[in-house]
């Protein structure tokens, strides 16, 4: 739609402790790309540290202060956007740091829920920085640093110089296990090209297509595989396959988190699709944490996609079916303990016959 693209595009920058999210910031800000960035940061507690560490004179940096972040986080967030949004035209984009928060749903969500924000701006992607080095272990003691992974849209796989290859492969295997759909970059300080981490529009749900289907489906029994795979590492150091899926990977299925996919061929009708999919995140919101989606709807000319964070959603018409376009639904959902099953008999009944 139109009206989609007019919004300014919000990048949630997420990663836990000392990952290189503030370096990536500085990135961002330094390089030279004519745009005009404002960057909210959120700080818990501490006093304006991040803030001296940005740089960029061109850019204005907000606080968000202090607080619980359910109560806080989006009241303060609604408040700094609606400020912004009177400035509307002095900004190209906008990028929420999220320096000490655990959880990127509640600045996600506020996206979704307030109207003010929601006629202005759209969620374009959440982008979670990973350290190559700690990573591993942060999955095995903080669910936090999983959940971080688990939402992201974009992963920026940092720290690369202090891991060997076979490390970096684990710890991407790792990663997949948790979110295939993810875009992955390694990066030493973060350096990685802005296009890539910004302005990707609409989630990357695009990429739910590229995803090679049986990439989920694969079984434990691909571990067995490990020496043939090892042999493939090089590949990775080509930079050129990224974003392709597993050539070369372990796989993984991570205990906790998991990744349903569904797709239909056929259209799906949407006075039943709708209310199932209002009612599986009203019901099952707080185990997924992501959703989103491309949909054809029966008589509809028009792609119409979703995301969602928990149990809130968004959704709208985005743009024509090209001709010769494969009009394919597909949908994904990352969570814990997804009722599977009952995810896809659902799915199916919404399959207009
Ligand atoms: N060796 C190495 N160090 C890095 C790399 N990227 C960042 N660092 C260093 O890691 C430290 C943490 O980086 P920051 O960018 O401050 O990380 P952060 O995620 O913003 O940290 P918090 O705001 O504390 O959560 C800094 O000392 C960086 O210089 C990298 O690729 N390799």
């Amino acid at each position: 739609m139109a009206e989609a693209s007019q919004k300014i595009p919000v990048t949630v920058l997420t990663g836990y402790l000392g990952a290189g999210k503030t370096t990536l910031l500085n990135r961002i800000l330094s390089e030279n790309h004519g745009k005009k960035y404002a960057v909210i940061v959120n700080e818990f507690g501490e006093i304006g540290i991040d803030n001296d560490l940005i740089i960029g004179a061109d850019e204005e940096v907000f606080e968000m202060n202090n607080g619980c972040v359910c109560c806080t986080v989006r009241g303060d967030l609604v408040r700094i956007m609606d400020g912004l949004m009177k400035r509307k035209g002095k900004f190209d984009a906008i990028i929420v740091e999220t320096t000490g928060l655990a959880d990127p749903a509640p600045v996600a969500q506020t996206f979704f829920v307030d109207e003010d924000v929601q006629k202005n701006a759209r969620l374009d992607a959440v982008v979670t920085v990973a350290d190559a080095k700690w990573l591993s272990d942060r999955l095995k003691d903080a669910p936090e640093a999983k959940n971080q992974i688990a939402f992201a849209d974009v992963i920026v796989l940092n720290k690369t110089d202090l891991v060997s290859k076979p490390e970096l492969a684990e710890v991407e295997a790792r990663i997949r296990g948790i979110n295939p759909y993810a875009k992955l970059h390694r990066t030493e300080r973060c350096q990685v090209g802005l296009t890539d981490v910004l302005e990707r529009g609409a989630f990357d749900l695009d990429r739910i297509l590229e995803i090679e289907p049986d990439f989920l489906e694969a079984g434990d029994d691909h571990d067995h595989d490990h020496d043939h795979h090892h042999h493939d590492h090089d590949h990775h150091h080509h930079h050129h396959d990224h974003g392709h899926g597993h050539g070369g990977l372990k796989h993984y299925h991570d205990e906790d988190m998991q990744s349903l996919s569904l797709r239909s061929e056929k259209p799906l009708d949407p006075t039943k699709f709708m209310p199932w999919l209002q009612n599986l995140v009203a019901t099952e919101g707080q185990k997924i944490l992501r959703s989103k989606g491309i949909l054809a709807f029966t008589g509809d000319d028009d792609r119409y996609v979703f995301q969602g964070v928990h149990m809130m959603l968004e959704g709208d018409h985005q743009r024509k079916w090209k001709d010769g376009e494969k009009r394919e639904s597909r949908v994904v959902f990352i969570g814990r303990e997804l009722p599977e099953q009952a995810i896809r008999d659902g799915f199916e009944q919404c399959i207009t016959t």
